[in-house]
């Protein structure tokens, strides 16, 4: 059999960003609005710093402004509320994230739902959840949406394909079935506690890896010729002692079976901060009550 063909999210996720900043372009001539993303950072943790430093770089290159606000490990609740708050006020920021996770003394939800939702360019917020769960316009998380993106052009339409997602958490696994669902994918969703997780995979025509395990999911797991998104994100031990990124999915075993397969890196992460700026545009869009433009490529 021939190897799974590589889906390049890096090289999409590119071509996203240049349509995304011929919009913004054309928003600034025609209504003299510049899109705005204002990104909190609490705390100093070193992967968290990269990518908002990555975010802060791209959001200027599609030609919107960047607002960052970065905020000592020891900050209150109270403050981190303040802050959000100044922000929802604010008519230059069009989009709000606050970077995950949040040290502990802070209660994430209870910031996530202060965030206004029409300013919620992470799709974190209760109702933005709410309203992708019934089918409503919301602004997606833009981890599935950048999955989604890429299975649409890879496959075309997705209507009874059987998804499997591993992993079930608000940010990842649950609004990607969601969105998977709306697709009229038959989803099923496994996670620490599912019976036998390789028989469940092996059923999968589409199947996401989302759970933060290095190489978790093996060749044998993977139906033959199926569609396989890793999401995962682990930072390893390399050669010589340097750290490299690995995926939940083992990709050398992988690639001989799927059909095609993310890699990581190069795959879905790209394609999440491409996503964040097309939300920002969005809502930025959506602000001003003019209607939002397509950017299916
Ligand atoms: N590419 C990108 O842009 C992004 C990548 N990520 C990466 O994606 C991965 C998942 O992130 P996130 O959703 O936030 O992670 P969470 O830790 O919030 O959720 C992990 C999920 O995996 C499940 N899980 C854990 N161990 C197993 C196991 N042995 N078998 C089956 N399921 C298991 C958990 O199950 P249970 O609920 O039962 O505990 C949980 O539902 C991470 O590697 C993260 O770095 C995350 C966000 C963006
Ligand atoms: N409020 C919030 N929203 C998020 O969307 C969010 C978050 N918090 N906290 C952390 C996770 C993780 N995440 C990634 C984004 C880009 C890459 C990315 O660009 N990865 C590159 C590699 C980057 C590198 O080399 O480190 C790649 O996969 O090719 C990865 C991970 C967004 N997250």
């Amino acid at each position: 059999m021939t190897d799974a063909s590589i889906i390049d999210g890096k090289a999409f996720a590119a071509r996203l960003r240049e349509r995304v900043g011929q919009e913004v372009a054309r928003l600034k001539d025609d209504a003299g609005l510049t899109p705005g993303l204002a990104v909190v950072l609490v705390g100093e943790d070193p992967a968290s710093q990269v990518y908002v430093r990555n975010k802060g770089k791209q959001t200027l290159e599609a030609g919107m402004q960047s607002f960052e606000h970065r905020l000592s490990e020891s900050t209150t609740q109270e403050e981190l509320l303040d802050l959000v708050e100044t922000l929802n006020a604010d008519p230059e920021v069009h989009g709000i994230l606050v970077q995950l996770p949040l040290p502990e003394q802070i209660d994430s939800a209870a910031v996530l739902d202060t965030i206004d939702p029409t300013k919620d360019v992470d799709g974190f917020h209760v109702i933005n959840a709410g309203r992708l769960a019934t089918g409503q316009d919301a602004l997606v998380p833009c981890t599935p949406l950048g999955c989604l993106m890429l299975l649409r052009h890879h496959l075309g339409d997705l209507s009874g394909q059987r998804a499997v997602v591993v992993g079930r958490s608000n940010i990842v696994g649950k609004p990607l079935a969601q969105l998977l669902l709306g697709e009229s994918c038959t989803v099923t969703i496994a996670h620490s506690r599912t019976r036998d997780l390789p028989a469940e995979c092996r059923n999968a025509d589409i199947l996401v890896a989302a759970v933060g395990r290095p190489k978790m999911v093996k060749g044998d797991w993977i139906k033959p010729g199926a569609t396989v998104i890793d999401v995962g994100i682990n930072r390893v031990e390399g050669e010589e002692g340097k750290t490299r990124l690995v995926g939940d999915v083992d990709f050398d075993e992988a690639v001989k079976v799927a059909g095609a397969i993310t890699p990581v890196p190069g795959g879905i992460g790209p394609m999440t901060i491409a996503c964040l700026l097309a939300n920002t545009l969005t809502a930025a869009c959506r602000a001003r009550g003019l209607p939002a433009p397509d950017l299916t490529l």
